[in-house]
């Protein structure tokens, strides 16, 4: 193997406890699917090219995400795939439990209760909520739709410690309130709002619309380059 890996910090404390910026953190979540992936497939160790190649990143960038861990890698050998699975899910948090409130039973609400890959990677949906009478007290995936009106109650009893708000935009900030005042510290969002929160508290936006604006952006760069490659070369003949 051609690799070489990282610098060694293996066990030093202070890299564990360093603060990770938040492009790698995307990463290593990506580093964990292709990890598990190698897994799967009874790989024990791979090469920093090979796990870069499988994430779909460069070497180097996947060398510094992973500087931020310490070193699981050794220079020739590569890196210890069951260690570096563990080392990244303790570090992203997946080691513990988390426990996810839905909000929200509507179209999406349903699809993500329903969504077998937050049981696979640890996030087990605890308790789903909605303020329409007329699904409160149905089922979902054998989950009770609990009124929106218990939010506080429900979710300590069900010790739910994440939610996904999945309701209208026009409620999303209320909701939001009510939550951070029952303690809750972590929010993904899919309402198309921008929602105030004290800074103890995470929220994480999903904004399907903004990506397909960003991917027409690059669509049209590339028409448009194609355009000026195809002008010049009828000027040139
Ligand atoms: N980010 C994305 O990529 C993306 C994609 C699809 C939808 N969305 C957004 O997600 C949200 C849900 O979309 P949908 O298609 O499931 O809508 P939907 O209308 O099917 O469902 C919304 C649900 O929220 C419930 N609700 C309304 N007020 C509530 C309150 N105060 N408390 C609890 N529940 C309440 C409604 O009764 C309904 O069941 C919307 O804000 C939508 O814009 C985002």
């Amino acid at each position: 193997m051609t690799t070489q890996d990282l610098p060694s910090t293996a066990g030093n404390p202070e890299s564990s406890g360093r603060t990770i910026p938040p492009a790698s953190v995307a990463r290593l979540t990506i580093y964990l699917r292709a990890l598990n992936s190698l897994l799967a497939e009874g790989v024990e160790r791979a090469s920093s090219e090979e796990l870069a190649e499988a994430a779909g990143v460069k070497s180097p960038m996947l060398r510094k995400d992973l500087s931020y861990l310490g070193s699981y890698g050794t220079r020739g050998v590569g890196y210890d795939v069951q260690l570096l699975t563990r080392t990244i899910s303790a570090r992203l948090g997946l080691t513990q439990e988390w426990r996810v409130a839905i909000i929200g039973a509507g179209n999406l609400g349903r699809a993500l209760a329903g969504y077998s890959g937050f049981t696979t990677r640890g996030f087990e949906v605890a308790a789903i909520f909605d303020a329409d009478p007329s699904i409160i007290g149905t089922e979902i995936g054998g989950l009770k739709i609990h009124n929106t009106a218990d939010l506080e109650t429900v979710l300590h009893r069900t010790g739910a410690n994440m939610v996904v708000l999945a309701v209208p935009g026009r409620v999303a900030q209320d909701l939001c309130d009510k939550l951070v005042a029952a303690g809750i510290t972590s929010i993904l969002s899919f309402a198309p709002v921008v929602l105030q929160v004290p800074p103890h508290v995470q929220v994480r936006k999903v904004d399907m619309a903004t990506e397909l604006q960003i991917l027409a952006y690059h669509a049209q760069r590339a028409q448009e380059s194609e355009l000026d490659s195809e002008t010049r070369a009828r000027k040139a003949q």
